[in-house]
């Protein structure tokens, strides 16, 4: 369990800055609308009810990318979720952003520009020399308290998220604290039955990883996506390599194969590999071919095949907990949806405990009219919940812990 302090335990009446994670997918320079903003509003909503003054800070994209944007129109999706105006300054720590937090009334809620275009933000340091920057030093004093909801950005050791806890009494806000409890399950928690882990994915380094990791706690791992077919070709089959334009396989399989070779080594009983795999047929339309019969690396696969599903669902059917990490398919075309679908579809029928993560990933239930409260947990987290899932910590987490 966690120790930190929670929103129930701060005081009446406060200036509260507020961490959020709403880094979000931008297409066409348009902030596109998620979970994030969903899942934050809460914790916004409870503050501002509560009467206290809200100041947020968020990132969005990294310096020199395409997706490395102001935060105004996050503003207007937030207030949308929120059912309250939340206005924006286009500045993080100069004389606007001070005016503008001094002039809030209770209630309220202002959102401050990207941390990012902050130079004090970014280089990845001790929480202890984050404290010490111009950016922390000027805006801490002006509140009676800190908030970290970033539970998804608690991995990076920067300034909005480890600098500020250590200057004023911080807590944990609501996506914080279930997205904490939840993911950490798999290290924390004891489960009765079967624990079953469905790793698929273009990561396959992380996703590796993980199962390395998790071998003592997860009884069968069912594979799909680049990591699936990585582990085929360590088993002998033409598949998992790159093929026309593709480059998701070869650098990985470099990095990977040793690994992979001593986990079907030590742990095969534990990896279901799929049987079939699906492709596009001659007609445009979706093809399959059972795993046996792949004699020719000459094409790219983009789901498992029905045999393959039709063997993990009972499988989940069967299982105490179940965690995704990664999709089974490019599910983004329907035509290579099923194995994704399926095995989410099967969760959301069984009783068990279960998290699915990763942003794209968890990106398929609504996409396919799934029903999110038929899953203990939908993570909104990446990077954050990869780290969570192997037992280790997140610097954001033990900042709070420690404060
Ligand atoms: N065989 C495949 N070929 C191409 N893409 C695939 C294949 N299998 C899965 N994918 C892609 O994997 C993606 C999801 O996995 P990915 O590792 O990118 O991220 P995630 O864990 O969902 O999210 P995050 O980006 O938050 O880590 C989907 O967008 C899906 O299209
Ligand atoms: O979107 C995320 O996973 C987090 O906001 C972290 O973003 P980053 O990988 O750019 O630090």
């Amino acid at each position: 369990m966690s120790t930190f302090k929670t929103l129930d335990d701060l005081d009446p009446d406060q200036r509260v800055l507020v961490r959020l994670d709403l880094n979000s997918p931008v297409e066409d320079g348009e902030v596109q609308d998620n979970r994030r903003f969903e899942r934050h509003a809460e914790t916004v909503r409870e503050l501002a009810e509560a009467g206290h003054r809200v100041v947020l800070m968020a990132h969005q994209g990294r310096p020199g990318d395409d997706d490395f944007v102001s935060l105004d129109q996050h503003a207007d999706i937030l207030a949308e979720h929120v059912g309250r105006d939340v206005s924006f300054v286009a500045d993080t720590d100069g004389d606007d952003a001070i005016e503008a937090i001094e002039s809030l009334a209770s209630g309220e809620i202002l959102l401050l520009e990207n941390t990012r275009m902050c130079e004090d933000e970014l280089p990845e340091e001790h929480p202890d020399d984050k404290a010490k920057t111009e950016f922390v030093q000027t805006l801490a004093p002006l509140f009676d308290a800190y908030v970290n909801d970033a539970y998804s950005a608690a991995h990076r050791s920067h300034a909005s998220l480890v600098g500020f806890p250590l200057e004023l009494p911080a807590y944990a806000g609501r996506v914080m604290q279930t997205e904490y409890e939840a993911n950490s399950a798999i290290a924390t928690r004891e489960f009765d039955g079967q624990v079953t882990m469905v790793v698929g994915g273009t990561k396959a380094t992380d996703v590796i990883d993980v199962m390395n990791n998790l071998g003592e706690k997860v009884d069968r791992f069912l594979l799909g996506g680049i990591a699936g077919e990585l582990f085929l070709r360590a088993a002998g089959h033409d598949v998992g390599f790159d093929v026309d334009d593709a480059d998701l396989f070869d650098d990985q399989w470099e990095e990977n194969h040793e690994t992979i070779e001593s986990l079907i080594e030590e742990r095969g009983d534990q990896i279901s590999l799929a049987a079939d795999l699906a492709y596009e047929g001659p007609e445009g339309g979706r093809a399959e071919v059972s795993v046996e019969d792949i004699d020719e690396k000459d094409r790219s696969y983009l789901d498992i095949g029905s045999d393959t599903v039709a063997e993990y669902e009972p499988v989940i059917h069967d299982s105490e907990a179940v965690f995704v990490k990664g999709a089974l398919g490019l599910f983004e075309d329907e035509r290579f949806s099923n194995g994704t679908v399926g095995v989410l579809r099967a969760i959301a029928e069984t009783e068990c405990f279960s998290v699915v993560g990763g942003g794209d990933t968890s990106r398929a239930i609504e996409m396919y009219g799934l029903d999110e409260d038929d899953f203990g947990h939908v993570s909104i987290a990446g990077g954050a919940y990869i780290r969570a899932l192997t037992g280790a910590s997140l610097v954001g987490v033990e900042v709070l812990e420690r404060n």
